[in-house]
């Protein structure tokens, strides 16, 4: 039947000796990125089941992207760190592809990609691994899951009271209140304001904005040198870094006036944040940029009130960024929300859940030639919806109790010789250890 190829049983031919010679490989993921064992795992599927649920509580729906893209989706030329670390190189076809830094873009691409076949607006999530290539001089990880919710086709400023409405109820979910963390909100309608007042050219908008996102990162003189780097007067700059340093709203309009869009915009969220029940949750601060050269309006980040953590998320409106990948002027704004500082600052606040292997029954044969029943009462239980854990070679029955315990087994079932030749099988609760024989046909 066929020539034996590779060895099998009928003429037997020896397998062909090991040519490489077998060296240790290292054991360990490559720097900067995690393995998730399963107690890893346990909280990893915590977390991103409640970035889910969320999600779909608010009518979204979940799209993902391929981890790899064209280089050309993140190539922008505002400075900003995120093309500094881009995690890019050629492929075998000479193409530039990156591993993707971020998920806007590729949302981005995708709406444009569907056109006229989506009906607007969308309210789409993901959650997707991103990545970035950082010298390891900083120690710093290279790859980090991101949350991400999107917006396509709300131009008011409802759309994003909304996706801080959706972050406020992950965070109440998990137990963290207003207390513990709070959400800077500001608009780059702030900056734009500013900077039209002393002609600098809006192309120059984007890279602004990203050396202002450094202002706690790195000192203010360097901060100004940037700044006049681009032909920004030293007036310029100082009234630009006195507005940034308004922390209140009716300060700002004092300074820019009510009839401008960034204080309409401004006005409009907080007033929508009171009818959303998370005013305290926020507070206007217009240093609040963030380093991404794309938004154009209202932006957002969530911090630690305690300020020991970085920023737990962020996000805001961005107008632009469809129309500067070719496709229509669609308005738009999401945010993305990191998994480490939110374990972290879950940590801090004593917030981790208790998460331990559970398995509902271990079904164990008692004899090597009961194996074929074990398999049948597994096959049976599973086929009810019960989760059970098969042990699948002989083993003393001291070894089947250490495993029962270690996987918090609810139930262990036994087939042993003399019950099965009367249809039963003996179960043992194990948290109050009572044992009893039932018919195979009414185990459930
Ligand atoms: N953009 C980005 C990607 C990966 C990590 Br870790 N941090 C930021």
């Amino acid at each position: 039947s066929g020539d034996n190829v590779g060895g099998g049983r009928s003429g037997a031919i020896s397998p062909p000796p090991i040519e490489d010679s077998v060296q240790k490989i290292d054991v360990n993921p490559p720097r900067g990125t995690r393995d998730f064992p399963p107690e890893d795992m346990r909280l990893r599927n915590w977390l991103f089941n409640h970035f889910r649920e969320v999600s779909r509580s608010f009518g979204f729906e979940e799209v993902d992207f391929p981890v790899l893209e064209s280089e050309a989706l993140f190539i922008r030329k505002a400075g900003e760190e995120i093309r500094d670390q881009l995690y890019c190189f050629e492929d075998r076809g000479n193409r530039r592809v990156a591993l993707r830094p971020e998920l806007t873009p590729s949302l981005a691409r995708l709406v444009i990609q569907k056109g006229k076949s989506v009906s607007l607006p969308l309210k789409w999530f993901a959650v997707g691994q991103c990545w970035r290539y950082e010298r390891m001089t900083r120690g710093r990880r290279r790859e980090h899951y991101q949350w991400n919710m999107d917006i396509i086709g709300v131009p008011e400023v409802m759309a994003e009271a909304e996706l801080i409405s959706s972050i406020v109820t992950f965070f109440k979910r998990v137990g963290i209140t207003a207390s513990d963390v709070g959400f800077k909100v500001s608009s780059r309608k702030v900056l734009q304001e500013v900077l039209r007042c002393y002609s600098i050219p809006e192309n120059l908008f984007g890279k602004v904005c990203v050396i202002i996102d450094k202002m706690e990162k790195i000192p203010i003189d360097e901060i100004t040198k940037e700044l006049k780097s681009l032909g920004m007067s030293e007036e310029a700059i100082k009234d630009l870094l006195q507005v940034l340093s308004i922390k209140s709203l009716t300060k700002l309009e004092e300074i820019l006036g009510a009839a401008g869009e960034a204080v309409a915009d401004l006005k409009q969220l907080f007033s929508l944040a009171e009818k959303f029940g998370y005013s305290e949750w926020i507070q206007f601060d217009a240093s609040v940029v963030r380093g991404l050269a794309y938004y154009t309006g209202i932006v957002f980040e969530g911090f630690d009130r305690e300020g020991k953590l970085r920023a737990i998320c962020g996000g805001g409106r961005y107008d632009r960024l469809l129309s500067t990948f070719g496709g229509d002027d669609v308005p738009a704004c999401g945010f993305g929300f990191g998994d480490a500082v939110i374990i972290e600052l879950l940590k801090e606040k004593g917030l981790l859940p208790e998460l331990s292997l559970q398995v509902e029954n271990i079904v164990c044969a008692l004899d090597h030639y009961l194996q074929g029943a074990a398999a049948a009462v597994a096959t049976r239980l599973r086929e009810k919806g019960q989760s059970v854990d098969l042990v699948l070679e002989s083993k003393p029955l001291k070894w089947v109790f250490k495993r029962a315990a270690r996987t918090n087994a609810q139930r262990l079932i036994l087939v042993g010789n003399s019950e099965w030749q009367r249809g039963m099988v003996s179960v043992k609760i194990l948290s109050s250890g009572e044992q009893y024989e039932i018919k195979l046909d009414e185990l459930e």
